[in-house]
């Protein structure tokens, strides 16, 4: 879908009338100070880069929601500047759920005034959406610190303070790119939600000769989630605790998918809460691979990391929003075990076997840690673990469960054994419950010297699924699949080739000399 015009309107002058209209300024003229606005909407505080009061925005918003969105949808055409499509169709307002309405209406209101002459450029042609951002250097706002609140693929993020308050912010740079304008424009577009860590200001400075975009984002206390959650001894969490923070992430993916967008990363450490207690709010952050496709163009370019992949992804098949529908399953069975549902026996981000095992769908629930769990709950994990992507629940479907909703559960047979196993009719083995088939060829299996606790007495082919993955061994794991996340997302910027000739790896190796006639090479 794209945006369209009436032929006989002027949006520009429209939207001029309404920012003139509604922005009554306190601090200065919207040229002036375009940027320097917060408001509280009772959920978050926010930058929202217009000068006019919170009550104007909000009433601004809400006569826009309430009596024409399309009037405020098309205002937000003027705020283009590069060339994303954002596929909304303007002329069909129904089309718009209403908190993407409502979304869209902020997004109107922070207009600055520089971008309206390039909107309008574009206004007939091709109508894309973009970001505001403050060309001016950062550190007239915030005072960087030396602290590093988290490291991830694409660089530090710093804690940051802002100058006129001293509050904390958290500071992720990124280097000028498409991928990069990508990230903070899906993130930007989405961020009015409660569960989506809110942007404050986005800068574009240049440091070195090199063109940065720095995102100055709410800084969450509580860390990610796999922290948080290996702080803890990795202890899986309770079903009841795993439904609030699926039922939060859901309403964040489901926001996302409503717009057509997919996150295409969600994992323990892109989720980010509030804080430790109870009342733990969780966010999700980091959209470095989100992507929004063409309308009825699935997305094709492998991402995402290894643990959380789904097959379709790994054999570059066609895959869309419900990739994300498997990363979710993936971090339910974490949390509830406390050990990943596919991981590879040799301690690399993903062996073939562990394709394999990812692409046959084939994982266990172990006794000792499934048992307690409900079967609706294991269901719910063997419905988004689902190597088709088109059977894979939606996250409507998931949002609906009784995991989230909050209806009662029956509970594991642990908990009590007055109650029938409704899993009887499972497969099992003697490690556990196991789903798939198993692969014909698997891999070797290593002597295992870090394995942590016994071994079972499980058939070899089973054997993988349980031992050497223990909680201690999961965050070394991450680790590796950091390492390995270059060459897993591809689908951006550069794909790695080895050199065949002089490439020293022992599956490369064996494979050179059964089946290529390339000189071998001593490792
Ligand atoms: N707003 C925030 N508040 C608190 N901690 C944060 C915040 N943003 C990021 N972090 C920490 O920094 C880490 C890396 O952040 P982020 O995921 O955004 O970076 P990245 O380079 O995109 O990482 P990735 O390796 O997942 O691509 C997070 O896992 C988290 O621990």
């Amino acid at each position: 879908m794209m945006f369209e015009y009436e032929e006989d309107e002027d949006p520009m002058e429209q939207q001029k009338e309404e920012l003139t209209h509604h922005s009554t300024d306190h601090s200065g003229s919207p040229q002036e100070n375009p940027f320097r606005f917060s408001y509280d909407t009772g959920k978050r505080a926010a930058s929202m880069f217009v000068t006019p009061s919170s009550e104007d925005l909000i009433a601004y918003g809400t006569k826009h929601l309430l009596d024409s969105p399309t009037a405020v949808q098309r205002s937000l055409v003027l705020n283009a500047t590069t060339s994303l499509n954002i596929d909304c169709d303007l002329s069909s307002d129904e089309d718009l759920s209403p908190t993407t309405q409502r979304k869209i209406c902020f997004c109107a209101s922070q207009n600055p005034v520089e971008t309206q002459e390039q909107g309008l450029r574009q206004a007939k042609s091709t109508l894309t959406v973009s970001f505001p951002y403050h060309q001016h250097q950062i550190t007239e706002d915030y005072t960087i610190s030396a602290e590093i609140i988290g490291i991830g693929e694409s660089g530090k993020v710093m804690a940051c303070y802002k100058k006129n308050t001293g509050e904390k912010f958290a500071l992720k740079v990124l280097r000028d790119s498409q991928k990069a304008r990508r990230e903070v424009e899906l993130h930007w577009l989405t961020n009015a939600h409660e569960n989506v860590v809110s942007i404050l200001d986005i800068y574009e400075n240049t440091f070195d000769n090199v063109k940065c975009l720095l995102m100055v984002v709410e800084f969450l206390e509580g860390g990610d989630l796999l922290s948080q959650f290996e702080s803890q001894g990795s202890i899986p969490y309770t079903e009841k605790k795993v439904g609030e923070i699926i039922r939060q992430i859901g309403n964040a993916v489901m926001y996302l998918h409503d717009m057509n967008i997919a996150h295409r990363d969600i994992k323990l450490e892109n989720i980010l809460c509030s804080g430790t207690g109870d009342n733990c709010v969780y966010k999700l952050g980091d959209y470095g691979f989100a992507k929004r496709p063409e309308r009825n163009v699935l997305m094709e370019s492998p991402c995402c990391t290894p643990f959380y992949a789904p097959p379709e992804v790994l054999g570059r098949e066609r895959y869309d929003k419900s990739c994300d529908m498997w990363s979710l399953g993936v971090a339910m069975y974490i949390l509830l075990c406390g050990y990943p549902p596919f991981y590879s026996m040799k301690g690399v981000a993903l062996s073939p076997g562990m394709r394999s095992r990812i692409a046959n769908g084939y994982y266990a629930f172990p006794h000792e840690e499934w048992d307690c769990v409900s079967k609706d709950t294991k269901d719910d994990i063997r419905c988004l673990l689902r190597t088709n992507p088109s059977d894979r629940l939606t996250i409507h479907e998931l949002m609906a469960t009784p995991l989230v909703t909050g209806e009662p559960i029956v509970p594991g047979r642990l908990v009590t054994t007055a109650i029938a196993i409704p899993g009887a009719e499972e497969p099992e083995c003697e490690g556990g419950i196991f789903e798939g088939f198993i692969p014909e060829e698997e891999e070797e299996i290593p002597e295992i010297t870090d394995t942590v606790g016994e071994i079972l007495p499980v058939p070899k082919s089973v054997r993988f699924l349980r031992d050497g993955v223990k909680a201690p061994r999961l965050h070394s794991i991450q680790e590796e699949v950091g390492r390995a996340m270059e060459i897993m997302r591809m689908g951006h910027d550069q794909v790695y080739v080895k050199n065949p000739t002089s490439s020293c790896n022992n599956l490369f190796a064996r494979r050179r000399a059964i089946h290529l006639s390339i000189p071998r090479v001593h490792c």
